[in-house]
């Protein structure tokens, strides 16, 4: 019988290559959130896999951004920085059809502060591909510059070949006991995701700045007999960012709290109640102290 493995894997990319689609993917259900908007994560955040053979512990990071501005970009970049400093595996997600100048920057990063670890590079979105074979020669000049220990084609989305990096991943892992119990699937709270939950529709509905300017905090969190109660505060930074979140009638903010609240009913499987209001707090994302109140910058 084989050794059994665990370790932690750190996903770290450019923004919006599909990092936390394909993490939820490997998970097999919903922990992480997601939009075609960039910068979507803002936490490191720890999701536990647990099989009859290994433990993965995937890190989701928030995407790699040169030159950022403000407490929030530095809690970021912290945030990846010490994920890819203390994983054993690195896993680089990029986007087919090519390599951009910003994926060629996270693999320059990388390989300063990579040592002999294992670094797996995961092309995603294949599924937009037309015409497959076309990313042969890709992967022939991806093999040839060496840059990484496998090369794993696949799609987050429709989940082809996302297995096949499972098995690899597994391969790269370090013979150890599981480090966690097994039915644990996060170091995040649920509290903590029913924050993101709700940030992540403000994401998904949004245009333009507001996604940017807000974030969520959860003032109460109370496991009913019938139902889990929840109320939550989105921040934002100024009136008119107020108007347009809460909507004409609050039909902004009803949109973003039922559609939260299904995901929450999902996740947690049990009803949920989600009171949600909107308060503005100016400056929140470019002062330390607030980003602590807050709840960003205890993840590194
Ligand atoms: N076509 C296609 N789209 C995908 C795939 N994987 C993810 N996406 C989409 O790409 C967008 C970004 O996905 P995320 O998972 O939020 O990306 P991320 O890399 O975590 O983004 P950041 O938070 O910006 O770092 C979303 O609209 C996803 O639905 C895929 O395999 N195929």
């Amino acid at each position: 019988m084989s050794a059994y493995r665990s370790g932690t894997i750190a996903v770290f990319g450019r923004p919006n290559v599909g990092k936390s689609t394909l993490i939820n993917r490997l998970l097999g259900h919903k922990l992480l959130i997601t939009s075609p908007k960039p910068q979507t994560t803002r936490h490191r955040i720890l999701g536990i896999k647990t099989t009859a053979d290994a433990q993965f512990l995937y890190l989701d990071t928030p995407g790699l951004v040169w030159g950022g501005k403000g407490a929030l970009a530095r809690q970021m970049d912290g945030a990846t920085a010490s994920a890819l400093a203390e994983a054993d595996c690195l896993v680089l997600v990029a986007a087919c059809p090519r390599l951009q100048d910003d994926d060629e920057r996270a693999l320059d990063f990388v390989k300063g502060l990579r040592g002999d670890r294992p670094l797996i590079l995961a092309l995603n979105k294949v599924d937009r591909m037309a015409h497959k074979e076309a990313l042969l020669p890709l992967l022939a000049a991806l093999a040839e510059r060496r840059i990484a220990t496998e090369i794993v084609p696949l799609s987050a989305r429709d989940g082809s070949n996302v297995e096949a990096l499972e098995a690899v991943i597994a391969r790269a892992l370090p013979e150890r006991e599981a480090l966690y119990p097994e039915d644990q699937l996060s170091d995040r709270s649920d509290r903590f995701v029913a924050a993101e939950f709700v940030r992540e529709q403000v994401f998904r509905r949004f245009a333009q700045e507001i996604p940017y300017v807000t974030t969520v905090d959860i003032e109460s969190f109370r496991e009913e007999k019938h139902l889990v109660r929840i109320e939550a505060i989105i921040y934002v930074e100024k009136e008119g960012q107020k108007a347009i979140l809460v909507g004409q009638g609050g039909a902004g903010l009803k949109a973003v709290g039922s559609a939260a609240r299904r995901a929450l009913e999902r996740h947690l499987g049990r009803k949920v109640y989600l009171g949600l209001w909107v308060k503005v707090r100016g400056g929140w994302s470019d002062d330390a102290r607030a980003l602590q109140s807050l709840g960003y910058g205890s993840d590194n």
